[in-house]
């Protein structure tokens, strides 16, 4: 008998125009596979999600054209300037991602909601809150970057409102945490993978993102890796137009640990350089994640003692630079 192997994609696949669908019964389908992914790696591609190529197509080309220019430019945006400390150029090796490790290869240019000097949040002192640094002599540059971290914040309040819908929570539950959310836009750039790389030298060391969700846009050139509980590493290479989504520590804590925040980490392989746009959106500082409704019981206690996005926040970037 002859049989057909069909490669099943490492993760599953969910629509976003289906969790935003006003049927009732394609939304509750959608919700209920966001959910079997919550509960199973944490981990899911995002399509039907409304991006345009061309503009996801742009900001890969200026991430490009960023990471090419001389390094004394670069330097010139070096997040250090910036008030909130991250907001501007990373040079490599400045993050360890898998502390005890060797420091990531990447390098990387983050930006956030732009709040000017003059702002109340910003003379308040508010976590997180400054003005950007753009590079000169790339026009379009800012536009554009801003323009794609706005489709993300959008995708990011629909993820919210689908998981708050996964857990039977109203689906503005998470309102609060989404008002003026701490977020922030990385491109990032890898170089090939070392022939003569150390014990633990990978791109991106093995981690849990720290916030609420992420959105990752992938190049073509593969290199991400999931851990599964049962196989271990697993590739989750790029499906074309599509995001890779995952959960974020706050989710794992708010759900007293029901949805999995799930390690990750990038091996560049292909032999070329790696470009990817991972988002991150986590929410109002000043918020408290606790343990929701319906996660705690006396057989599961909760785990996790309530803290604000800013102290949890603080706690793992202390713990990585
Ligand atoms: O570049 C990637 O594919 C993943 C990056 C990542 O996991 C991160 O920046 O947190
Ligand atoms: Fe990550």
């Amino acid at each position: 008998m002859l049989t057909v192997e069909i490669d099943a994609p490492a993760l599953p696949i969910v629509d976003a125009s289906e969790l935003a669908s006003a049927d009732d019964a394609v939304r509750a389908a959608a919700i209920a596979k966001l959910k079997s992914a919550c509960v199973d790696k944490g981990f899911l591609y995002l399509v039907g999600h409304g991006v345009p190529q061309e503009l996801i197509d742009r900001t890969f080309d200026y991430a490009k054209q960023f990471f090419a220019k001389p390094m004394e430019e670069k330097m010139a945006l070096d997040v250090a300037h910036s008030l909130t400390q991250n907001r501007g150029y990373e040079v490599p090796g400045l993050q360890t991602l898998d502390p005890g490790t060797l420091p990531d290869l990447k390098e990387s240019f983050l930006m956030g909601v732009d709040y000017p000097l003059d702002h109340p949040c910003v003379v308040a002192g508010q976590y997180n809150r400054g003005p950007n640094q753009w590079p000169e002599g790339l026009p379009g540059f800012k536009e554009t970057i801003s323009a794609y971290a706005d489709e993300m914040e959008r995708l990011a309040r629909l993820l919210m409102s689908g998981i708050a819908q996964t857990l039977g929570l109203p689906e503005d539950f998470f309102d609060d945490f989404n008002r003026d959310p701490v977020s922030v836009q990385r491109l990032l750039y890898y170089p090939p993978q070392p022939v003569a790389a150390r014990e633990g030298e990978i791109g991106c060391g093995a981690h849990t993102d720290f916030g609420g969700v992420t959105l990752l846009m992938q190049d073509d050139s593969g290199g991400l890796q999931v851990k599964d509980p049962v196989r271990g590493w697993v590739d989750a290479p790029p499906i074309p137009g599509s995001f890779v989504v995952n959960l974020g520590d706050m989710i794992a804590r708010w759900t007293n640990d029901r949805y999995r925040s799930n390690l990750h980490r990038v091996i560049n392989k292909s032999g070329k350089a790696r470009y990817s746009l991972p988002y991150f959106f986590d929410g109002h500082p000043d918020y408290v994640v606790d343990c929701l409704p319906g996660c705690a019981d006396e057989a599961n206690p909760s785990k996790y003692l309530p803290i604000t996005v800013e102290q949890h926040l603080r706690d793992c970037f202390a713990a990585t630079y």
